[in-house]
């Protein structure tokens, strides 16, 4: 799926294919040159961070493992309440284990920061956050990122496994929706 199939659902391209690629590479890069001759397990957020989970994991050279949480905040809409429920927990202890978060997001941050607390608690040998995009004017808590893709402008965006109502995480680039399909979380 790309640009042309959109219609005009698309208002515009935010973050291009190639620049996400480009920009999985330097991470990938860092990470392997971080871990080297450490075991790190990803940890995806379900069900946003799969597609940059599978382009990162393809992107390193370091032997690395994966699990998956899904989470669901109590909020309304689009919006992050910070109450956070566990869907489906990690498959792994992950006590003395290095654990290497994966999100698609961080908006207000309150997901990642509850899900941090969660995971610190089971005693992970060392626990460090991988975050492709970021809204740092949208930011409610301070979230310590040590990869991060790309800083964005705090508006609604979708693509690459951001969703609009389960629709649009198939597109391989980031962009912010026409008006007529996102009318401020409402489907329009
Ligand atoms: O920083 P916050 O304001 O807490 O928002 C970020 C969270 O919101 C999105 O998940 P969402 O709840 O939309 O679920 P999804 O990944 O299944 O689409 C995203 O994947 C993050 O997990
Ligand atoms: N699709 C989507 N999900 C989000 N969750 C938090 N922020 C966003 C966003 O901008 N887009």
């Amino acid at each position: 799926m790309d640009e042309k199939d959109m219609g005009t659902d698309l208002a515009r391209v935010l973050v291009t294919e190639d620049e996400i690629n480009a920009k999985l590479r330097e991470l990938a890069e860092q990470i392997d040159r971080d871990y080297e001759g450490r075991d790190v397990l990803l940890v995806g957020v379900l069900k946003g961070a799969v597609m940059v989970m599978a382009d990162l994991a393809r992107a390193l050279h370091s032997p690395i493992t994966m699990d998956w949480m899904a989470v669901s905040s109590y909020g309304s809409g689009t919006k992050s309440s910070g109450v956070v429920r566990i869907l489906k927990d990690l498959d792994t202890d992950i006590a003395d284990r290095h654990i290497l978060v994966v999100e698609d997001i961080i908006d207000s941050g309150l997901t990642l920061s509850w899900m941090l607390a969660n995971l610190a608690s089971r005693g992970p040998a060392s626990l460090e956050v991988c975050a492709f995009f970021r809204k740092p004017e949208a930011a409610k808590v301070d979230i310590p990122v040590k990869y991060l893709g790309f800083d964005i402008p705090n508006e609604f965006v979708v693509g690459y496994g951001l969703d609009y109502a389960e629709r649009y995480r198939n597109l391989p680039f980031v962009g912010t929706l026409a008006e007529h399909v996102y009318s401020g979380g409402k489907p329009a």
